[in-house]
């Protein structure tokens, strides 16, 4: 982090070499300034600090050895008689063979003549019985050449720990290292630390500038493997410092909005107690414990900004109704916010089934609705007439207006972002704000992405709830999960047979499910089957979704991913064809909406022909787990934070270094640290903190909302 950054943020053309040519290699890389430069490590290091003799050379390891060339000749392999050139390198205490399956004849045997001296540097391995190396690499020795002679003469390729940088076609390794290094070696002491010196010390951490030196060209007594691994404290103190200015940006950002004035609700469990005696199950501890959080929150002065998560099933609703009877006792109304159609209309059958028995009153707002209707539902949400409004976006419209509303439930936050919450803030004067989310965040990734938000965890199922028996099979076994269906209809249960949704062929997919329809009602010719896809209008999804959740169809073929939320607990079969088309956060979704009941299920991933590696893997922990944090974390180690959150709308900041999976710990500590600095009386106005500010404010002040800081 530096605070007069001019000389980092210059063009490549500063270092000598850098033509526009170059400097485009290195844009197609997005490295464009010399911070770029310096913050873009080094992929993997090589260990070139001693050669090794042939004979002591390591199966497996990536060794560098110099030999002189024995045999040299164009060969054909014994199985598949495919051409390759082969050399015997020897240096007197043994030799060894080099091939090379793609090369140019001419060149091969001009370059790799018999006597000729070079080093050579590739990955060990073992071949019938032999040593060998594919395609290595060679610097050839001049006719009698000492090698020491020639190693010290290359000192930015030999005789040390080597950086190795990420390409671009036309971009060299040597190039690219010679590069990097003019640029750590001019412009790395400009980086500089602003961070308290005693988090450094505490944390053994070395200044930002050593770090980069380092990192970039480490001491020949580094510890290699832990510079492999990541976790060297070079490394660390560079993904330390982008934590630390995150999380104290967030912290301030958190500060900020819990000071403004809320409405402090009084707790009289008017409609909360009643409530609790009709229902038909208790809470569990794990909802009475959230419950508890939220109801702290709520008598504060502060408006709350919590949010609550739990795994599929784990009875976030009636959590989420019990906070809006708090909110209604205090003559406020609330607003529940649902990703989509069939989910509102859910919620709106949820809340107004039991507000109704509260004498309550409840609206759905729809994107669906008649004008005339519409106009009216407005009107009396405006009066104070509907203590509860229920809807998707269109709540968020600016026709829709609250006489006084008091919170604000916004289901399934990551299709949300910040500034949905501020416009449902601004219906009112700072209402409550409840979020739910039923995707499971590892917790180093929901502290950085919800920063803001004060977090629960419902960590409990209700009891009874038996773990869905998942099972992965190929399209030829598609009639035997069918039979499982079969079987789980005639005892009166209900299930689900999904069709993937890909954009660009919805039509296909659409044209499967209705092929799919045609046989599977020869199939169950005693069931009634309904279609679910997503050009059907509101209203006729609607109607097929409450004929289901009432029982009247036994089996739902729908194209799209059936809407997560879906609360059918007599369901307990579902068959997911192409499942490796889904991510796992999804097919976690999915499986979620069997097993909601008492009664045994099971969900059976139908794999097509086509499923790659990375989506058997994917299946293969849907077999193995029903645990949406496990899953969570299995998903980001397959696809990374960005995706794994759907990098537009979830603000997780890039990281140029770290790795918020692989540095949780470093993320934890980056936490606790800017706590206790913004924890501090004379901060943030002392006059030493002063260009931490202004860093802080260069480094998230657009992105973080803090304009105002710096
Ligand atoms: N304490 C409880 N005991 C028994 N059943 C419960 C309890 N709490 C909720 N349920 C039932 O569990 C089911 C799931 O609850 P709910 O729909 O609130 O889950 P959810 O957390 O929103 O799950 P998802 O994220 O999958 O939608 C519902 O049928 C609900 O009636």
């Amino acid at each position: 982090m530096c605070a007069d950054s001019s000389h980092l943020h210059q063009p490549l053309s500063v270092l000598h070499g850098v033509g526009p040519r170059l400097a485009d290699r290195f844009a197609r890389m997005q490295i464009r300034s010399v911070e770029d430069l310096l913050y873009t490590l080094p992929h993997r290091y090589e260990d070139r600090r001693q050669l090794r003799k042939i004979a002591h050379l390591r199966e497996g390891c990536t060794e560098i050895f110099c030999g002189e060339i024995l045999a040299s000749a164009e060969v054909r392999t014994s199985r598949s008689g495919r051409a390759m050139w082969e050399v015997v390198v020897g240096d007197g205490s043994g030799t060894i063979t080099l091939k090379w399956f793609h090369y140019r004849k001419a060149w091969q045997k001009k370059t790799y003549q018999v006597g000729r001296r070079a080093l050579f540097r590739g990955e060990v391995k073992r071949f019938a019985g032999r040593r060998e190396v594919l395609h290595p690499e060679a610097d050839f020795l001049a006719p009698g050449q000492d090698v020491d002679d020639f190693t010290r003469a290359d000192p930015l390729n030999f005789g040390r720990i080597l950086p190795v940088y990420p390409l671009t076609d036309g971009l060299h390794q040597r190039t690219a290292r010679k590069i990097w290094k003019e640029a750590v070696d001019r412009f790395a002491a400009q980086v500089k630390t602003h961070l308290p010196a005693e988090f450094l010390r505490k944390r053994s951490l070395p200044p930002l500038d050593i770090a980069l030196r380092q990192v970039h060209w480490p001491d020949n007594d580094a510890d290699l493997s832990a510079l492999q691994r990541g976790d060297d404290p070079c490394r660390r103190a560079l993904v330390y410092d982008e934590f630390f200015y995150l999380e104290l940006g967030l912290l301030l950002r958190q500060k900020g909005i819990s000071l403004e004035a809320g409405i402090p609700f009084r707790i009289e469990h008017r409609y909360t107690r009643p409530l609790a005696a009709m229902l038909p199950y208790r809470l569990t501890a794990a909802q009475k414990r959230v419950l508890g959080e939220i109801k702290r929150d709520l008598q504060r002065p502060h408006p709350m900004h919590r949010l609550v998560q739990g795994d599929v099933g784990s009875g976030k609703t009636v959590v989420a109704l019990m906070a809006a009877l708090l909110a209604i006792e205090n003559e406020t109304q609330v607003a529940v916010v649902a990703p989509t159609e069939i989910l509102a209309e859910q919620h709106y059958r949820f809340f107004s089934h039991w507000l109704e028995r509260l004498g309550l009153k409840t609206a759905l707002l729809s994107g669906t609705q008649k004008p005339s209707d519409k106009q009216r539902c407005l009107e009396r949400i405006a009066a104070g007439e509907v203590h509860l409004v229920v809807g998707t976006h269109a709540v968020l419209q600016e026709g829709v207006r609250f006489s006084r509303l008091g919170l604000g439930i916004v289901d399934e936050q990551h299709r949300f972002g910040v500034q949905q919450r501020q416009v449902l803030k601004q219906k009112g004067e700072n209402p409550h704000i409840l979020v739910m989310t039923a995707t499971p965040i590892p917790r180093s990734l929901a502290l950085t992405v919800y920063g803001d938000l004060a977090l629960s965890v419902i960590d409990e199922l209700p009891p009874g709830r038996k773990p869905v028996k998942t099972l992965m099979c190929g399209e030829k076994e598609r009639e035997r999960a069918l039979i499982l269906m079969k079987k789980a209809i005639q005892r009166g249960e209900q299930g689900y047979i999904v069709y993937p949704l890909v954009e660009e062929s919805e039509k296909s997919d659409l044209k499967a499910a209705t092929e799919a329809m045609e046989w599977l009602t020869g199939f169950f010719p005693d069931v009634r089957l309904a279609l679910l896809h997503g050009r059907m209008k509101g209203p006729e999804k609607d109607a097929v979704m409450r004929d289901f959740a009432e029982g009247r169809t036994g089996i739902l073929v729908a194209t799209t991913v059936i809407e997560v939320g879906i609360d059918v607990p007599n369901a307990t079969v579902m068959i997911v064809e192409h499942a490796e088309r889904f991510g796992l956060a999804q097919l976690h979704q999915l499986r979620g909406r069997v097993g909601r009941g008492g009664k045994e299920s099971v969900c059976v991933l139908i794999r097509s022909q086509k499923c790659s590696e990375d989506g058997l893997k994917r299946l293969q922990v849907m077999c193995e787990t029903g645990d949406g944090f496990r899953i969570a974390e299995a998903d980001l180690e397959i696809r990374g934070p960005g995706d794994f959150l759907g990098t537009r709308q979830s603000g997780v900041p890039d990281f140029r270094i770290a790795n918020i999976l692989r540095d949780g710990q470093v993320l934890e500590q980056a936490r606790q640290d800017a706590m206790e600095l913004v924890a501090r009386d004379d901060f943030p106005d002392h006059p030493r903190y002063h260009e931490l500010m202004q860093a802080l404010a260069e480094r998230w002040g657009g992105r973080l909302e803090l304009a105002s800081i710096g």
